[in-house]
């Protein structure tokens, strides 16, 4: 197991009383397994990964075990949990621009980055950022690595981020609905892209969507979140083609009625 979250609740403190985010949350993942992380706005999925890597500040209080390769990342202090990132852990958020600084090129970044987390020099650093542009298929790396975050689009920069995680080689890779920035087609492209990934390198994934499609598309598993509980879970196929709660009933059909309205669509087309 590689992760292994048990009776987690979150609170954030108020002056009077504590306000309960999350409640009771335990799931595990398993190696080269993708968890899909499903819910819709508000449901609490941020909160959840952000407890997990232990990125809330002293408003919040955490209860709980959160067990990473066997050590518990809640015991953690600080130090510790920002080695856990980046070198075992890393996350792509929802705007890669965000991500970047926008005072440095790309090539600076990935530099910085390496520098942090790995013992390669200089040149090997930029051989192996061409490496990783052209494995996200970004045809012209060199031109890339001059630009400022500024002069790429979305899609072109969460591309740079993916490749980025996956060349850390972490233990478990958390992506926190990594499309919602980027056009429809790029998001598709990228869905592609990370599904081959997860499959090439067997990586560990969590994968937070409010979108059951994308989830249909890369998950093994999934768990389904409603007001900061999970309500269902189970193995893919499970979800869709018979979910049990009314939560997961309702995604399910939210999806099949968005495929219809699609298919109708199309036909008017052709
Ligand atoms: N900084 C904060 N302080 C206090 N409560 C917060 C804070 N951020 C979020 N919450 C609360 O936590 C709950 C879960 O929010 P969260 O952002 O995790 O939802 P989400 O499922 O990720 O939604 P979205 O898809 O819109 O990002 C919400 O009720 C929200 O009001």
């Amino acid at each position: 197991m590689i992760l292994e979250v048990k009776n987690l609740n979150l609170f954030f403190k108020e002056k009077n009383k504590d306000v309960q985010i999350l409640k009771d949350i335990s799931f595990n993942i398993r190696k080269n397994q993708c968890l899909g992380i499903l819910g819709e706005s508000g449901s609490g999925k941020s909160m959840l990964w952000k407890s997990i890597m232990g990125l809330l500040d002293d408003n919040f209080k955490i209860e709980g075990e959160v067990n990473f390769q066997g050590i518990n990342l809640l015991n953690m202090n600080k130090e510790e949990k920002r080695l856990i990132r980046g070198d075992k852990i890393t996350v792509i958020v929802q705007n890669p621009m965000t991500a970047f600084d926008p005072l440095f090129t790309i090539e600076n970044q990935m530099i910085e980055t390496f520098q942090t987390h790995t013992n390669k020099n200089k040149n090997e650093i930029k051989k192996l950022a061409i490496n990783i542009l052209e494995k996200m298929n970004i045809s012209n790396p060199l031109e890339v690595l001059e630009k400022y975050p500024h002069e790429l689009s979305g899609g072109m920069l969460q591309r740079i981020m993916i490749g980025l995680s996956m060349a850390l080689n972490p233990s478990l890779i958390i992506a926190d609905e990594p499309t919602t920035a980027i056009d429809s087609l790029n998001q598709i492209e990228i869905i592609k892209e990370l599904k081959e990934l997860h499959e090439k390198l067997k990586l560990t994934m969590v994968f937070i969507t409010h979108d059951l499609h994308i989830l249909s598309q890369v998950a093994d598993k999934i768990i389904v979140m409603k007001d900061g509980m999970i309500v269902e879970e189970g193995l893919k196929e499970e979800i869709l083609n018979n979910p049990q709660n009314k939560q997961s009933k309702f995604l399910v059909e939210t999806r099949m009625k968005l495929f219809k309205k699609f298919e109708e669509c199309t036909k008017e087309v052709l």
